[in-house]
Formats: C-alpha cells, sequence, structure tokens
C-alpha cells in the first residue's frame, strides 16, 4: 500500500498536521493555537518561534496519533496563511523581528504614498493586486527600514525574506534550503505573475534588495528534503501552496468559472480563470491558483479580513459567548428581521471596498437586541461578504457561479451556510472532507510523488456532503443586502 502524505497547514491561528492516507481520505490530524500580538491599533503579529515550534509539534504529534515513523511518510505538502512576513538570518537563521501578519495595517501610510505617486496601475498590471498592506512587499520594507541594521544587512546579503511555507522549508531542511512556490510568491506584490519571476522593477521602486527573496518553484515540485534531526528521518517535502489556493484544489476547482469560499479566520472566495490572468474591473485580485509543469492557472480573488475572527471577538472581547459552537443556536433564536448590523472592519476592509482607514460598528440596537442578535449580526456579517464578493464577481463577467464550494472552521455551522445560501441566492455545496487546504497541499504533494495521476484523478475524489439551496424570497434577499451596503456606507463616512 501506498505510503500516507504529511500535510502541514500553518494557518493564522493555529498550526495544524493531518495525515491523509494514499486515497486522500484524512487520518490523524493534530492542532496548536498560539498566541496573536496586538502592539499597536491595526498591527497584528506572529512570533516566528511560536509558528515554528507549533509546527513542529504538530507534526511530532500525528505522527505519535499515527505510530509510525517519519520514514513511513511519502512525502509533506506545507500550505499557509499567506503574505505574512518574515526575515531572518541567512547563517544563524535568527529571526530579526516577529511576523507581520496578513491582516496588520501598519504600512496604511506608506501605501497612501505610493498610490499618490501613481505607482498602482503598474503595480497591478505586473502583481495582478491592488496597493494594500495586505500585502507582503511593503511589510518587508517596514522591516529593513524599521529594525536596526536589517537593511545595511540585506544589502550585505546576510538576511533571508520568506512568507511561512518558506520560513518552515528552510527550518525543515535545516537551514539548506530558501524557496517558495508561485503562490505565494504572487502575494508578495513583488512577483510578476505574467513572467513568473521577481519584477526587478517593483523591487527598485520598493527599494528590496534581490538577494533576500526565494527561488520560486512550482506548486507540486522537489523542494528539498528534510534535516533528519528534525523529524526522525529525512522527508521530501514536494508540495507548496498559500492556503487558499490549496483550498481552491482541495475542492477540485479545476475548471475556469469553478468557485470556492473559504471561512477561517478571514474569508477568501476564489475563482479558476484558467490560463487567463483576468484583470477585475470591481478591485478583486488577480493571483496565481497554482502553478504545475510551468503551467499557471489563474484566478480572481477576493479577500475579507474579518470572518471567523468576528466570532473569536465576540468570543473573547465582548466575552457574549464561551465557544465558538455556540452561535448556531444563539443565531437560530434571533428571530429573522432583527434589523441589526455588524460591521466587522476591525482592520479596515478588504475586498472590493481596499479601505484601511475603516472601522467596525454595530448599527441598529434596540431595547430588543440581546446576544443572540448581536451573535447572529456577527454571523450574517460574513454572508453578506461574501454577497459583495460574489457580485463584484458576476460583474467581471463570470457566468458559472451557480455552486459555490464552501470550507474552512466556520462552515461546520449550519445556520451560516443556509444563510449564506439565502443572502447569495445560489447553491450552496458543503464537501465531506472541510479541511480542504491540508487536502490541498497532501494532493500537490501526491501529484509529485506519483500518487495522484493528475488533476482528473484528483477531481474524481471530491465528494459532496450537503447542499444547502436558497430558502428566502428575493425581495427579503435585497432588502437585507440594502441594509448591510447602508451600515457600510456608514462605517466608511
Ligand atoms: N461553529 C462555529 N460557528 C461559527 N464560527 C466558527 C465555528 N467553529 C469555528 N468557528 C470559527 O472558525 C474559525 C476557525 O477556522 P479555521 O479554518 O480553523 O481558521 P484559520 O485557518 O484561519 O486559523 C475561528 O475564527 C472560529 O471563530
Ligand atoms: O489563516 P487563514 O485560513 O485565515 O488564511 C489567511 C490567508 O491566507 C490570508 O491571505
Amino acid at each position: 500500500m501506498a505510503k500516507p502524505i504529511l500535510a502541514i497547514d500553518q494557518g493564522t491561528t493555529s498550526s495544524r498536521a493531518i495525515m491523509f492516507a494514499a486515497d486522500g481520505s484524512p487520518q490523524h490530524s493534530a492542532q496548536q493555537e498560539f498566541a496573536q500580538h496586538f502592539p499597536a491599533d491595526g498591527w497584528v503579529e506572529h512570533d516566528g518561534e511560536d509558528i515554528w515550534q507549533s509546527t513542529l509539534s504538530v507534526c511530532r504529534e500525528v505522527l505519535d496519533k499515527a505510530g509510525i515513523s517519519a520514514g513511513e511518510v511519502a512525502g509533506i505538502g506545507i500550505t499557509n496563511q499567506r503574505e505574512t512576513t518574515l526575515l531572518w538570518d541567512a547563517e544563524s537563521g535568527e529571526l530579526l523581528h516577529r511576523a507581520i501578519v496578513w491582516q496588520d495595517r501598519r504600512t496604511a501610510e506608506f501605501c497612501a504614498r505610493l498610490k499618490a505617486d501613481g505607482h498602482e496601475a503598474l503595480i497591478s498590471e505586473r502583481t495582478g493586486l491592488l496597493i494594500d498592506p495586505y500585502f507582503s512587499a511593503t511589510k518587508l520594507r517596514w522591516l529593513l527600514d524599521e529594525v536596526p541594521d536589517a537593511r545595511e544587512r540585506a544589502e550585505r546579503g546576510e538576511l533571508r525574506f520568506g512568507t511561512i511555507d518558506c520560513f518552515l522549508l528552510w527550518r525543515l531542511t535545516g537551514g539548506q534550503v530558501h524557496r517558495t512556490d508561485a503562490t505565494n510568491a504572487s502575494r508578495t506584490m513583488l512577483f510578476n505573475i505574467h513572467t513568473q519571476q521577481w519584477d526587478e522593477e517593483l523591487l527598485q521602486l520598493l527599494d528590496i534588495p534581490a538577494s533576500l527573496l526565494p527561488e520560486v518553484m512550482d506548486s507540486a515540485a522537489d523542494f528539498g528534503q528534510t534535516d533528519a534531526s528534525v523529524l526522525g528521518a529525512s522527508v521530501p517535502v514536494c508540495g507548496i501552496a498559500g492556503d487558499q489556493q490549496a483550498a481552491l484544489i482541495g475542492q477540485a476547482c479545476f475548471s475556469p468559472g469553478m468557485v470556492k469560499s473559504t471561512y477561517g479566520t478571514g474569508c477568501f472566495m476564489v475563482m479558476n480563470t484558467g490560463d487567463t490572468p483576468i484583470r477585475s474591473q470591481n478591485r478583486l485580485l488577480t493571483t496565481v491558483g497554482y502553478r504545475l509543469k510551468g503551467q499557471t492557472t489563474y484566478a480572481l480573488e477576493g479577500s475579507i479580513f474579518v470572518a471567523g475572527a468576528a466570532i473569536q471577538w465576540l468570543r473573547d472581547g465582548l466575552k457574549l459567548i464561551q465557544h465558538a459552537g455556540e452561535t448556531e443556536a444563539l443565531a437560530r433564536q434571533a428571530g429573522d428581521h432583527t434589523g441589526v448590523y455588524l460591521v466587522p472592519a476591525f482592520t479596515g476592509l478588504g475586498a472590493p471596498y481596499w479601505d484601511p482607514t475603516a472601522r467596525g460598528a454595530i448599527f441598529g440596537l434596540t431595547r430588543d437586541t440581546g446576544i443572540a442578535q448581536i451573535v447572529a449580526a456577527g454571523l450574517q456579517s460574513v454572508c453578506f461578504q461574501t454577497r459583495d464578493l460574489l457580485d463584484a464577481m458576476q460583474a467581471d463577467g463570470a457566468q458559472n457561479t451557480a455552486a459555490l464550494r464552501v470550507d474552512g472552521g466556520m462552515v461546520i455551522n449550519n445556520w451560516v451556510v443556509q444563510e449564506l445560501a439565502n443572502i447569495l441566492g445560489v447553491t450552496v455545496d458543503r464537501p465531506q472532507v472541510t479541511e480542504t487546504t491540508a487536502l490541498g497541499a497532501a494532493y500537490l504533494a501526491g501529484l509529485q510523488l506519483g500518487i495522484f495521476k493528475d488533476l482528473d484523478d484528483i477531481a474524481s475524489h471530491w465528494a459532496c456532503e450537503r447542499t444547502f439551496t436558497p430558502a428566502m424570497p428575493e425581495a427579503q434577499r435585497n432588502a437585507l443586502y440594502e441594509g448591510w451596503l447602508d451600515a457600510i456606507r456608514r462605517v466608511r463616512e
């Protein structure tokens, strides 16, 4: 029997490892949360050592649970929170600063200056992105400017930059391999998605020394062998993709027009657009969906910064609930027309608004409003934000959005998924395996290892667990959504 595949899913709030059998079924998993640091308004950091230690520990735990040694694993696939930026010393591996997380807005002013100086057209054309603090480039520049001696050391070639995949690969290989894949590179705002190379002109514009950057590989490739001392044996790392692209693969969205939406800390809707990098007219991102055998498949993406994070805030900030799981029953109690809207713009608004200065608000409170109504509004905000994205995608010409494939930690909540179908007015399919991010990483590794023949072979493994069909009159759907748009207008004033 073919050996299993170990998938590492390094997410925003936790690190996970899942052992997949050679047929793609999940066998064992381990998960560890780690600390979030909020040193100033709009700043979000992770300790790179926490990321590394939690990843190592879940890998060891999952090997233990499976009762096998690392030598019995066919290969490793890595998927990761994207854009989050680290800088380390090439010799000692010492990190120069905590990771600046994708949600972090500290470079908003610098981004505004880049826009005012008229650089957006060039950056968009080359990278498919918009100028926003979300992407790695301005975070890296901030590190070079603010960490003592960093720029001088970078110019002497002593430092390495990496997104989380790249950092984990570096550590797993004992500091031997400095590589990333095309999906992660496409989120840096330094990578030319047409030529599939780091863009010299953008490096100059942003004052980033090229020696910092990793080699960019296909998403299924021989990235390197782990150092035997790390997991107890040397294992090949043969798949890497950013988590939203990995979910696209795990959801088998391989034909142009197929869309998936993942609900974790944030929400990311990604549509396969085939070999054409479609330029959005509605402030969506053009990005690399996956690159296999040198062939790039592009995608259109809508990124929302706060989805499950709103539920965490209800739990940890407002202390209205003790566990995310309680929200489903509360939302059912809330009643249909509460008129309460929660806009979770804690770190600004992502697609399609891209407003780093907006902040959150709750509207429509009355004496009848209680915990249930606020919780329901928190869950609904995720559905309304998805509607913003779907409308933008359809305005960009998306034809085939009759069914949306969903996954991520939030979709366990049946109320949310039903409400999503209601507010979108489209069918929503929830697959049997909702850990599609890790599954996508396992598929990539499996492709490289020859465990899966091709994308058709992978697609044949996708199975729907439940279909949610819209059950709300159109007039009600539109009236509810109008209320949301009004709330958005008010947080942006
Ligand atoms: N039953 C639930 N209802 C609503 N939200 C939930 C539920 N269970 C988990 N969540 C939310 O899902 C998120 C976790 O999803 P996950 O995919 O693990 O996130 P990430 O990969 O970003 O760390 C958390 O923000 C949590 O609040
Ligand atoms: O950790 P997640 O699942 O919320 O995903 C984070 C995204 O990759 C950020 O772009």
